[in-house]
C-alpha cells in the first residue's frame, strides 16, 4: 500500500507536475516550467529529445501526432509561428509516453530547441498547381537559413531532417549555415526524401500485385522532378520490368508530388503520407542514435557518390548520424540516362542553395 502511495513522487513532486500540465505551452523566459517538464520526462521512460519546427502545419501536425506515440521519444517540442498553442495542447492529452511542450514564434525558437537530438523541420510554404518545388525558394529558403542559426546556436549535434522544399536548396543552404557557425558535421545533416521510397514501394507493388511492405525501392538523386531516380534494377523481392513499365513507374515516382498538388487543387502538397514517411525516417534516425544495427535509408546528404557535393542515396544511421554512404550500385541503361538529366538539375539546385546562404 505504502508502496503504491508513493508511486510517482512525494506530493510536491506530483504539485509540481500538475502545475507544469495546466500550460504544455512554454512561456517566454519561464524556465521553472520547462525544468519541471524535463524532470517529469526524466521520471518517464528514457527515450530522446525532439523538435518539430512548423508542427502547425499541415505537415507537422500529423507529424507531431505521430512522434508523440513514438515510443522512443521522451520530449517532444512543437515550435511554429502560429498556433503551436492549440496543437500542443490537444496533443499533451494523448495518454503516451513522451511529454509534449509548444513553442510560438522567434522569441521562443532557442527554448524550443536547446538539448534537442532531433530536429525535424516541415515550415514552410507548399506549392500549387503549376508551380515547381523551386518555386518555394524565394521564401523557404529564407525559413530554413533562420530555423538553421537557431540550431547551430541551441543544439549544434542535433541530427537535422530538412523536409521544407526545394530539399535540393534547402539543405545546402542548411550546410552552409552551419559551416558558417563552425559547427557543421556532414553526418548529422539529412534532407528528407522517405516520401519518394514510400511512393516508389507502392507504386511497384500495385504493377506487381504485392502487398507495398514487402518491396523496397531505392530511389537515389534528389527530391524534385527528374533528380528523383529510382533504381527499379535494384529493387528487393528482385524483379524485372519491360521498358514501358519502367517508363511508366519512374515518370509516377517522379511526379508522385504534382499528383497529389493538383488533386487537392490549391490546398496544398502532400501533407498525410509525407507526416508518415517523416516519421519512418525519424524513427530510423532515433534507431541510429539508440545503436541498432543495420538501420539503412535513403536521403539527400553530403555526398562523394557523384561529383555533386550532394546526393540522395541509401546511408546507414548510427550513433553519430550517418555512419555510411553507399555507392550507387549497378544500374542499367535507362537508369543511367536518367543518373545524367539528374545530375545537371541537381547541380544548378545545390549551387543555388550554396550562393543564398553566402549573401
Ligand atoms: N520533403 C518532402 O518530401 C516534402 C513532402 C511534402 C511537403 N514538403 C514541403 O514541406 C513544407 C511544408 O508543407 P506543409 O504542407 O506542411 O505546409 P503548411 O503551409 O501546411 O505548413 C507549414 C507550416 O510552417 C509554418 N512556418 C512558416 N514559417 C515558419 C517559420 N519561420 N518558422 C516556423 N514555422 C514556420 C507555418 O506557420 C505552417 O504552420 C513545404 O515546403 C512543402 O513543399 C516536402
Ligand atoms: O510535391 C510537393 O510539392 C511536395 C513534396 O515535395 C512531395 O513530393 O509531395
Amino acid at each position: 500500500m505504502e508502496q503504491q502511495l508513493n508511486r510517482g513522487g512525494d506530493a510536491n513532486q506530483r504539485i509540481a507536475r500538475i502545475s507544469a500540465h495546466l500550460n504544455p505551452n512554454q512561456m517566454e523566459g519561464n524556465s521553472s516550467l520547462l525544468e519541471r517538464a524535463n524532470c517529469r520526462a526524466k521520471g518517464g521512460s528514457p527515450g530522446f529529445k525532439v523538435a518539430i519546427l512548423g508542427a502547425a502545419g499541415g505537415i507537422g501536425q500529423p507529424l507531431s501526432m505521430l512522434m508523440k506515440m513514438n515510443p522512443l521519444v521522451s520530449v517532444l517540442h512543437l515550435y511554429d509561428v502560429a498556433n503551436t498553442p492549440g496543437v500542443t495542447s490537444d496533443l499533451s492529452h494523448m495518454d503516451t509516453g513522451a511529454v509534449v511542450r509548444g513553442f510560438l514564434g522567434p522569441q521562443q525558437l532557442e527554448n524550443a530547441l536547446t538539448g534537442m537530438d532531433l530536429v525535424i523541420i516541415p515550415a514552410g510554404v507548399p506549392r500549387k498547381p503549376g508551380m515547381t518545388r523551386d518555386d518555394l525558394f524565394n521564401i523557404n529558403a529564407g525559413i530554413v537559413k533562420t530555423l538553421c542559426e537557431g540550431i547551430a546556436k541551441c543544439c549544434p549535434k542535433a541530427i537535422v531532417n530538412v523536409i521544407s522544399n526545394p530539399v535540393n536548396s534547402t539543405v545546402p543552404i542548411a550546410a552552409e549555415v552551419f559551416k558558417k557557425a563552425g559547427t557543421y558535421d556532414p553526418r548529422t545533416l539529412l534532407g528528407v526524401t522517405m516520401l519518394d521510397v514510400v511512393r516508389a514501394n507502392t507504386f511497384v507493388a500495385e504493377v506487381l500485385g504485392l502487398d507495398p511492405r514487402e518491396v523496397d525501392v531505392p530511389v537515389v538523386g534528389g527530391h524534385a522532378g527528374v533528380t528523383i531516380l529510382p533504381l527499379l534494377s535494384q529493387i528487393k523481392p528482385p524483379c524485372s520490368f519491360t521498358s514501358e513499365e519502367a517508363a511508366y513507374l519512374t515518370s509516377r515516382i517522379q511526379n508522385g508530388g504534382t499528383e497529389v498538388v493538383e488533386a487537392k487543387a490549391g490546398a496544398g502538397s502532400a501533407t498525410l503520407s509525407m507526416a508518415y514517411a517523416a516519421v519512418k525516417f525519424a524513427d530510423a534516425c532515433l534507431q541510429g542514435l539508440r545503436g541498432d544495427a543495420n538501420v539503412i535509408r535513403c536521403a539527400f546528404v553530403d555526398s562523394v557518390v557523384t561529383e555533386l557535393p550532394f546526393f540522395a542515396s541509401k546511408v546507414r544511421l548510427g550513433r553519430n548520424g550517418i555512419e555510411e554512404v553507399y555507392a550507387l550500385g549497378p544500374m542499367n541503361e535507362f537508369e543511367r540516362t536518367g543518373l545524367e538529366m539528374a545530375k545537371k538539375e541537381l547541380a544548378a539546385s545545390i549551387e543555388k542553395g550554396v550562393s543564398f546562404a553566402a549573401k
